[in-house]
């Protein structure tokens, strides 16, 4: 196809991540918009604040999308001839999803592909982030043709990604202990509901965890699943849950650990809270040495990851 098909607009490349406060002073209204109109209490409030405040006083979240975004779009812009132009849009907190959706509308954009940074599908995650850009078209009265990345999580660049993490995790420890040293993969729980309602989540990270697992070159017993920072509901979540689980496994005498994330794909709270304090506080109780290598961030197996897979949907569109 030529270039004088397509019209003057490039193709835009909207990219939309979680959000996160880039104060403590956005906290109430953060919480508010996760937690869609029900009531937060003062003590979770405080509790919540009191997390952001010992990682730094805000979320580091947009700060890595932004690096993520300038990395993948280097990447895909020298794989693909039509001009892209990128655009970043969060779910819970600015720049809103809508937003970005109003600004393509402005800039003329008639086709898009869209991600979220996020590898596993769920209708209580990445379809909501889809039903905003559909919200942001509708409030607009305007139309773009998306295409939508879904999922991404048994990718190869990922997986590979993800099993180098897990060598760099097992190597902190001293070579004549490496053989006792056990792997915690996890992602974010959700509510047991979803299983029920047959959401493919929980598959998509058991199938992303085996592959990780056996490019890492792991033995079966040498590392197992658990799921991590559960909401404040009073519904039951997935689990085990992270702190469940270390006790578990320190009672049967395992005091190596190493703890990868596969859901999330830059550090932030739900790491650098969840698992670098609470989780280092239950392992020190427990006595155990807990070793949690970065996350993804602009690692550029990742970034590669991220350009493919949009590469594919922006020759879907051409
Ligand atoms: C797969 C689903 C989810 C991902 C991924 C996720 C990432 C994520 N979450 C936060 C911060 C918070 N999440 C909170 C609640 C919350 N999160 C999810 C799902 C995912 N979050 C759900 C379903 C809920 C419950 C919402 C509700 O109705 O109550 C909260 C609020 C406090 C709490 O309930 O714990 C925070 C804060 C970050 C930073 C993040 C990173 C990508
Ligand atoms: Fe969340
Ligand atoms: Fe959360």
């Amino acid at each position: 196809m030529t270039d004088s098909t397509h019209t003057e607009a490039p193709l835009g490349v909207l990219f939309m991540a979680y959000g996160g406060p880039e104060s403590l002073e956005d906290m109430p209204g953060y919480l508010a918009d996760i937690r869609a109109g029900r009531v937060t209490t003062q003590a979770v409030l405080d509790e919540i604040t009191n997390n952001y405040r010992q990682i730094g006083g805000k979320s580091p979240l947009p700060e890595f999308t932004r690096a993520q975004v300038e990395a993948t779009m280097q990447e895909l812009q020298a794989r693909v001839q039509r001009p892209l132009k990128a655009y970043i849009g969060m779910r819970h907190w600015n720049p809103w999803i809508e937003d970005a959706v109003r600004e393509m509308l402005d800039d003329g954009i008639t086709q898009a592909v869209a991600i979220v940074l996020a590898p596993h599908y769920s209708s209580m995650s990445v379809a909501k982030y889809q039903k905003k850009i559909k919200a942001g078209l509708s409030m607009n009265h305007g139309h773009i043709d998306f295409e939508f990345v879904n999922e991404y999580h048994t990718e190869s660049g990922y997986v590979t990604a993800l099993a180098n993490r897990v060598r760099e995790g097992i190597e902190a420890f001293p070579e004549g202990e490496r053989d006792d040293v056990h792997v915690i993969l996890s992602a974010h729980s959700l509510p047991v509901r979803i299983l029920r309602e047959g959401d493919p989540y929980a598959d998509q990270l058991h199938e992303s965890a085996r592959l990780i697992a056996a490019a890492a070159g792991l033995r079966d017993d040498q590392w197992s699943w658990s799921y991590q920072s559960a909401g404040r509901s009073p519904e039951p979540w997935l689990g085990p849950q992270l702190d469940e689980h270390m006790h578990d496994l320190s009672g049967k005498g395992i005091k190596k650990v190493v703890s990868v994330p596969v859901g999330f794909v830059s550090d932030h709270v739900e790491i650098l809270f969840d698992i670098d304090i609470a989780a280092q506080e239950t392992a020190a109780e427990l006595g155990m040495t807990l070793v949690r290598p970065p996350a993804l961030n602009t690692d550029p197996l990742f970034i590669g990851t991220l350009a493919s897979v949009l590469e594919r949907k922006v020759a879907a569109l051409s």
